[in-house]
């Protein structure tokens, strides 16, 4: 049988009250720790190692995430360099009406460290 490659995103999380304010609208900082949790997560698995964020572009937000909202983050990877990777995050969300609104993408740079924090060669098979 033919397979169909789908577009899996690296994480998928819901809107609840704790990452939203009083009307209902997620955080711009909740938002940014989820994109940050994404890439790193897959430079981690990349580099087999753990990484730190170098450098993030500007951020523009193309629209709200509302309490309720399944909020899918894709990453693309633009970059693999000796030591650093670059990303582009791509945030989506799911209204519970089943709508998808687009809501913004990122390009992070991550470094892979080693226990002192130095910058490392990445061991990617
Ligand atoms: C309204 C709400 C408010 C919210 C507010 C908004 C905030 C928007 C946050 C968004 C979401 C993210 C949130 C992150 C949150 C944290 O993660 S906080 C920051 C955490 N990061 C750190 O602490 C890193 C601090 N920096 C370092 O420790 C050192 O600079 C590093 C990263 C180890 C690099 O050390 P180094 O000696 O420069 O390394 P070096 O061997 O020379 O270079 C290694 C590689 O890095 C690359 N590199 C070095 N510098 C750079 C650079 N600047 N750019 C690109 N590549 C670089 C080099 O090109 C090289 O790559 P390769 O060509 O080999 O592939």
């Amino acid at each position: 049988m033919e397979q169909q490659e789908a577009r899996v995103p690296v994480l998928r999380v819901r809107a609840l009250p704790t990452s939203t304010n009083a009307y209902g609208r997620v955080q711009a900082g909740w938002l940014m720790s989820q994109i940050d949790m994404a890439g790193s997560l897959d430079a981690e698995r990349l580099s087999r190692g753990p990484v730190t964020t170098v450098a993030v572009n500007a951020f523009q937000f193309a629209a709200p995430i509302l309490l309720g909202d399944v909020v899918d983050l894709y990453v693309e990877r633009l970059r693999i360099g000796q030591k650093s990777i670059t990303l582009k995050i791509s945030v989506e969300a799911q209204r519970m009406d089943g709508s998808h609104v687009r809501i913004t993408e990122v390009i992070a740079t991550y470094v892979a460290i080693d226990r002192d924090g130095k910058s490392r060669l990445l061991e990617a098979g």
